[in-house]
């Protein structure tokens, strides 16, 4: 029997899954991914795309247990030894991975009102595989984890300081993806460089930027929340604060209905009024998705340039995630914009995808590196469970 690690990366909208040989760097058994959760979800992975025969409405509980079963179905000479999560708020407590207990599932759960989006889909998946493997060791891993190198400066806000003490910061989210890419760098980048001031772009549905040095988080454009930062698929990403009041006092809304305009109707969904696919508004003449694209640019250049000042220079640039692996659109739009950074853009190796985007004489080099999100979780499950 080959033992295997299970990961479940549960998201908004998405639960990706992996399933990984239970050691240090251990191979990819399997894997896949479940899209528009409460849409008619589908799935896809080495059997190609298929419906779930589930009602469209079913939901991430549904759908987890249906993985369950389908799972088990197919593990042939495989023994699960234990489950590692993608966790999206750890808030301050949680600076590691943790093996999951009562207590801190309470935690967790504390800390769902900040990650509505997520976190609840998170301890859904923890819940599910309790149910039917309940004798497995289940590991949490934090988004927010990889950002508590960032200085005191970084974290707090300009807030009351009894708000900061109890515990109103800056964390930052992608953390895991920021982990893994801080890993790759230097096959990539070389040794040295790796590092150097780097500045990573992690752009999906939900898309954040951090500012690494020597690999470690300094900066990052996402907050307390995942709404601040990047424009994103349905998050406003920066607004003014105040905008909030006025949707409430002036305008009547709920607090409910005020949260959805911020975290479900805006981004490129509200801007195009057409939809929060990248893919979908490159496909469309409208001139409202042209400007929601804009946007999106516009405010990955100027998170570049705050992350620049930042760090007192920059060395490399690097795109991940969904959009930022798969549009070299977007990635020229970017880059082309950052020749007062010192950026030279090689068009053709970007048009390509090729790992390094930038011409040798470029001051700062430019690369797209793939993410992996379940091989970050999967390492740190296996380091847990092995102490
Ligand atoms: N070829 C592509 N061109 C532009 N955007 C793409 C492409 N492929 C995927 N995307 C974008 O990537 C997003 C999903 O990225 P992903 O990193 O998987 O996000 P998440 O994990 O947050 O669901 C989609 O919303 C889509 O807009
Ligand atoms: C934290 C966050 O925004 O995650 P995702 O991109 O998966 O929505
Ligand atoms: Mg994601």
């Amino acid at each position: 029997m080959t033992k295997a690690i299970l990961v479940l990366n549960s998201g908004s909208s998405s639960i990706k899954y992996g399933l990984f040989k239970a050691e240090p760097g251990g191979e990819k058994l399997m894997r896949g991914v479940i899209e528009r959760i409460g849409a008619g979800a589908e799935i896809e992975d080495t059997r190609g795309r298929m419906s779930l025969p589930l009602p469209e409405t079913a939901g991430h509980m549904k759908v987890l247990q249906w993985l369950a079963a389908d799972l088990l179905e197919r593990l042939e000479d495989v023994e699960i030894v234990a489950a590692g999560h993608r966790v999206v708020h750890g808030g301050h407590e949680f600076g590691h991975s943790a093996l999951v207990n009562p207590e801190v599932i309470g935690q967790i759960l504390e800390l769902s009102p900040l990650a509505p989006a997520h976190q609840p889909h998170n301890l859904a998946g923890i819940a599910a595989l309790g149910q039917i493997w309940p004798e497995i060791p289940q590991v949490a891993c934090f988004d927010t984890a990889f950002h508590q190198t960032q200085p005191r400066l970084a974290q707090i806000y300009a807030l009351p300081r009894a708000l900061t003490e109890e515990g109103v910061l800056r964390y930052g989210f992608h953390g895991l993806s920021y982990d893994y890419i801080a890993s790759q760098l230097p096959k990539h980048l070389g040794a040295g460089a790796a590092e150097g001031r780097v500045i990573v772009l992690h752009l999906g549905h939900g898309a954040s930027v951090c500012a690494m040095h020597g690999r470690k988080s300094v900066a990052t454009s996402m907050g307390f929340t995942a709404l601040d930062g990047l424009v994103m698929g349905k998050r406003c990403g920066d607004i003014d604060p105040g905008v909030i009041f006025y949707l409430m006092r002036d305008k009547g809304l709920s607090l409910v209905e005020a949260e959805a305009v911020v975290s479900n109707e805006a981004g490129l969904l509200g801007v195009s009024g057409i939809s929060s696919d990248m893919r979908d508004l490159q496909s469309s003449d409208a001139p409202e998705a042209k400007e929601a694209i804009d946007l999106f640019v516009y405010s990955a250049v100027k998170q570049i340039g705050s992350m620049a000042a930042t760090l007192e220079g920059v060395d490399a640039i690097v795109f991940t995630a969904g959009i930022g692996e798969n549009s070299p659109e977007i990635r020229r739009k970017i880059l082309e914009r950052c020749c007062w950074l010192g950026v030279d853009l090689d068009v053709s190796a970007n048009a390509i995808g090729r790992p390094c985007l930038t011409t040798p004489q470029s001051r700062v080099s430019g690369w797209v590196i793939r993410t992996d999100e379940e091989r970050e979780i999967s390492e740190q499950t296996c380091a847990l469970i092995s102490k």
